[in-house]
């Protein structure tokens, strides 16, 4: 028996229909079991990040602010015009890439290890000045994107990056629309350097010498002096970049410089971590076993807590 034409038109529709939700279906099955780009493994934890924030860094009441009302505004912007871009700036040791990681663990479900979240590192990935093909990195970062529009970029060490380097993804961090066809505006880029620690330091001892408490320190007494001490570092990434006067970074964050009770508060965490029970004579050895600057007055910790998980091997 012949069909008629509205019949045969229903079969199809009904089969392209099946197909559809079969693809729909597999997809979803497929997404629980690997990591896609889909809420169900990136969806933003104001609660976690506030709590990490507050639990697991130390003594940096200023970035954990900013951190926190930054992230937390663009995350629950459903349509931002352009991607977040947070600079971190601070003596070595203080926590730039920690807070990094739990930025990274309170969006991706796989934390630092989600394929959505780049990090690059420039003594490693862009060892030799003018041998690194920018090219390559716009690559990397327009793929990327193209593949989850909630990427997560973070570069380490921006004051060892050649110059002209991070111009080379300027574009991608502006207010456009898209770029052939591929939006950057829901993607985040972090940038971690010691540019500015000098003059961050410098600022602590001051309001210490005057007898205010560090928790005193504002983002306002900082702002003037980091800006212009990481405008002017003629060795680092930044220098003749046009991030900084195109106004592209949304947020500078400063890392106060840790003093020894930060350093016994890390090593505490750290043998947490471990699942050793936390003994704070061991802490207090760790941290009496640091370097501590300027010298005469011994205040911050030279390292900040980068050494603490060693010495603790020590001293265990
Ligand atoms: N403020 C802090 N609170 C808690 N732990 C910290 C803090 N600062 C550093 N640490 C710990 O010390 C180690 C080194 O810290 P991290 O790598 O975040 O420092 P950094 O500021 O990125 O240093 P660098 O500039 O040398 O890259 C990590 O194990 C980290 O957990």
């Amino acid at each position: 028996q012949m069909l008629d034409p509205s019949e045969i038109a229903l079969a199809v529709g009904m089969a392209v229909g099946a197909v559809g939700v079969t693809g729909i279906l597999s997809r979803s099955i497929f997404c629980y079991i690997k990591e896609c780009c889909s809420p169900v493994w990136i969806s933003f934890n104001r609660t976690r990040l506030e709590t990490d924030l507050d639990n697991r860094l130390f003594g940096q009441h200023i970035a954990s602010r900013i951190i926190l009302k930054a992230v937390n505004g663009f995350m629950s912007n459903p349509n931002p015009t352009k991607p977040l871009v947070l600079s971190l700036h601070g003596w070595t040791g203080t926590g730039k890439n920690l807070v990094s990681q739990l930025i990274a663990e309170s969006i991706y479900s796989k934390g630092m290890k989600s394929d959505f979240v780049h990090l690059y590192t420039s003594t490693f990935h862009f060892p030799h000045r003018h041998m690194f093909n920018i090219y390559q990195l716009q690559q990397w970062v327009s793929g990327y994107v193209t593949n989850c529009e909630h990427s997560l970029f973070i570069f380490d060490e921006m004051d060892k990056m050649q110059p002209g380097l991070i111009d080379s993804i300027k574009q991608y961090l502006e207010y456009y629309d898209n770029l052939d066809g591929v939006s950057y505006r829901k993607s985040i880029f972090i940038f971690l350097s010691n540019a500015g620690g000098d003059s961050i330091t410098k600022k602590a001892l001051e309001f210490r010498k005057a007898g205010k408490s560090r928790e005193t320190i504002t983002l306002k007494d900082l702002e003037q002096t980091l800006s212009l001490s990481v405008f002017n570092d003629q060795n680092g990434g930044f220098f003749h970049t046009s991030l900084i006067d195109k106004s592209l970074v949304d947020y500078f964050v400063p890392f106060l410089p840790l003093e020894k009770t930060h350093v016994v508060k890390c090593a505490m965490a750290e043998m947490k971590a471990r699942n050793l029970r936390p003994n704070h004579d061991v802490a207090d050895m760790v941290a009496r076993d640091m370097i501590y600057f300027p010298k005469h007055e011994g205040v911050f910790s030279s390292t900040g807590c980068k050494t603490v998980q060693h010495k603790l091997n020590f001293y265990r």
